[in-house]
């Protein structure tokens, strides 16, 4: 199916783009970025992956291609993805591509920033798979098939954890035996970081403020989850940990919990770590409590006077409160609370669910302002608020291209 999306404006062709491959939990999103004015020359995503049935989106010159199919895995979707390129254009070829520009979620202590990749760089990569198991696996196929595909541009690995390499030492270590946690680099590492620091900084420019000025808390919900505490641009805290499972309530991710439900689970449930590790990255989170991983189907349930569905919600929006109350005891003076994301962007309900019963610490959501569907940077909070919420667009895509460029 083909349809009219929303027209893009290209200023300023510079003939030089980047490639951006961005695995997600769930999905990949890929972006041709123009090298120089940073405009998307195309887009799109494909959802679902895994599932019996996969959404294809690909965008380009204001005109959108929509596909169903199954897709097996994050392989099959880099080859859906190129032959998209292929047969609906712009040819990858013409494109005058200067590097790839991948996301990877977990850098552990090794790649504090951009990186040209090589083969130790993907080995690296691989070695970290178990610390993000349900991503650095996904984008080391995209890194694979990619230089196999495109030899002969420089690829770049944006890690998510760079951004809160710089967290106070207290907010990244866990009250763990110290040795112990040195041994086995346990310790909090963040994920998420791209999108944070770049919808941080959009902020800013979106107010006519300097980043370094503002104390802010930067919730990023999508299938995965995190909140942010950036003081001065720079990240204080952030809710993902050693593994992008701590934390928020996900789509299917428990968020935190008490550790020792592992202990109980394994000793008295009888049930393998391996079955543990799937239980709370795949099987838990809204889709464990519901039976469905997406909020609009848990709006559709909740709407029907489902239970479950109900319980979930309200464990999802207490958790997020618990966080914005601990971010803003962390950050003392708070000026603003920014949603984005796939579901921090749309979903209007979370939001006001999120902040309800803050008004007494100057956090207001205004129910019209709320409600306007928009792709753009806008304020939700009554005009005067103290606290100034706002909803901005995330850019992963685009901020990895900048530091793909970068890196070079
Ligand atoms: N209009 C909407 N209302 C509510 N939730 C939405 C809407 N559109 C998308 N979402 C939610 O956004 C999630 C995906 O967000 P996204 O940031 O793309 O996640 P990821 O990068 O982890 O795949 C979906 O699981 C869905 O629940
Ligand atoms: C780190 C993480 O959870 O990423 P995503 O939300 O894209 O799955
Ligand atoms: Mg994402």
């Amino acid at each position: 199916m083909t349809t009219p999306a929303t027209p893009v404006v290209h200023e300023g062709r510079s003939g030089r783009s980047v490639l951006v491959l961005n695995s997600g939990s769930s999905s990949l999103k890929y972006q041709l970025v123009d090298a120089g004015s940073g405009d998307a020359l195309a887009s799109g995503i494909i959802e679902s992956v895994g599932e019996a049935s996969s959404g294809v989106r690909h965008d380009v010159d204001g005109v959108r291609t929509e596909r169903s199919l199954a897709v097996a895995d994050h392989a099959a979707a880099l080859q859906v993805v190129l032959g998209l390129f292929d047969g609906v254009g712009p040819p990858l070829a013409d494109a005058g591509i200067v590097a790839v520009g991948h996301r990877v979620v977990h850098g552990g202590t090794r790649f504090l920033q951009a990186v040209v990749i090589d083969d130790a760089v993907e080995a690296d990569i691989e070695a970290l798979s178990p610390l993000a198991p349900l991503h650095n696996p996904a984008n080391l196929t995209g890194i694979r098939v990619a230089r196999r595909l495109l030899p002969d541009v420089p690829h770049v690995a944006v890690c998510d954890t760079a951004f809160f390499a710089t967290l106070p030492e207290a907010a990244a270590t866990y009250a763990l035996n110290a040795e112990v946690a040195r041994a086995h680099q346990v310790r909090r590492y963040g994920a998420h970081g791209t999108s944070h620091r770049y919808v941080s900084r959009e902020v800013a420019s979106f107010l006519g403020r300097d980043v370094a000025e503002l104390n802010q808390i930067v919730l990023h919900l999508g299938n995965g989850a995190s909140a942010s505490a950036v003081r001065g641009g720079e990240a204080i805290d952030t809710s993902m940990g050693l593994t992008p499972l701590e934390g928020l309530v996900m789509g299917t991710r428990t968020g935190d919990i008490d550790p020792a439900a592992v202990f109980h689970l394994h000793r008295n449930a009888g049930l393998s770590i391996d079955e543990i590790d799937d239980l709370f990255n795949r099987r838990s989170g809204v889709k464990g409590l519901s039976g469905v991983a997406d909020m609009r189907e848990l709006h559709a349930l909740v709407a029907s006077g489902d239970e479950g569905a109900r319980l979930a919600l309200d464990v999802y929006l207490l958790r997020l409160r618990k966080y914005v109350g601990a971010y803003h005891a962390e950050l003392g003076r708070l000026d603003v609370i920014t949603f984005t994301a796939g579901i921090g962007e749309n979903d209007d309900t979370v939001r006001a669910g999120a902040l309800a019963g803050l008004a007494g610490w100057g956090i207001e959501v205004d129910p019209e302002r709320n409600a306007v569907r928009s792709s753009q940077p806008r304020v939700i909070s009554p005009d005067g608020a103290r606290v100034t919420v706002l909803v901005v667009p995330t850019n992963e895509e685009l901020e990895i291209t900048r530091q793909t460029l970068a890196a070079l």
